[in-house]
């Protein structure tokens, strides 16, 4: 609170309805829309700042308790998931009519420990965009679904999310990639 109140008085006049942390306010709001509009408020009203006041934004937002990193809860139409999955190797959209919209890949890895390591890095990326992963664990292998349940399809948070969870993989053991 301290923090946001110092900063609003350090922001000229014409930037007091755009702040990052107005916009971090506006992410309290559960419309997708206003998600949206939060999201793109969030990263102009950043852009305008100067670098140090930037970081004291972020600071400020985060230590408040409303900001987690925003990326927009909307499904992904066809050609979008099309295109985002022609770039995420052994990740299939599954159609199977067990779990539809959604989208999977499985890893094998050395060894439990090495399974587990992989993750508990994951988690911490999970946590951190506030998008979770469903998953199985058996021994080395992991089986990874990811869907976003907000928006009951697949969401660009779901893309993120697989990059991030092939980049963990890659700096594990992985005996393979099923
Ligand atoms: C309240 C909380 O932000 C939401 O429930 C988040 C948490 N993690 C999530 N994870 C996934 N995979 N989908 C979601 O829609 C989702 N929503």
């Amino acid at each position: 609170m301290h923090l946001r109140c110092s900063l609003a008085a350090q922001l000229p006049k014409r930037l007091s309805s755009a702040t990052p942390c107005n916009a971090a306010l506006l992410c309290r709001s559960s419309s997708p829309r206003a998600s949206l509009t939060a999201f793109r408020l969030q990263r102009a009203a950043a852009a305008t700042l100067p670098m140090s006041l930037r970081t004291t934004a972020s600071i400020a937002s985060r230590s408040s308790g409303l900001q987690k990193p925003v990326l927009p809860v909307v499904a992904l139409t066809e050609a979008e998931r099309t295109s985002h999955l022609a770039n995420l190797p052994g990740w299939k959209y599954l159609t199977d009519g067990k779990r539809d919209d959604a989208i999977a890949k499985s890893f094998s890895f050395e060894d439990f420990n090495e399974a587990f390591a992989f993750m508990t890095r994951v988690a911490a990326h999970a946590e951190k965009m506030d998008h979770h992963p469903e998953w199985f664990n058996l021994y080395d292998k992991v089986d990874i679904t990811l869907s976003t349940h907000d928006c009951n399809g697949i969401s660009i948070r779901d893309i993120e999310l697989a990059k991030l969870i092939d980049s963990e993989a890659a700096r594990g053991k992985v005996s393979s990639v099923v």
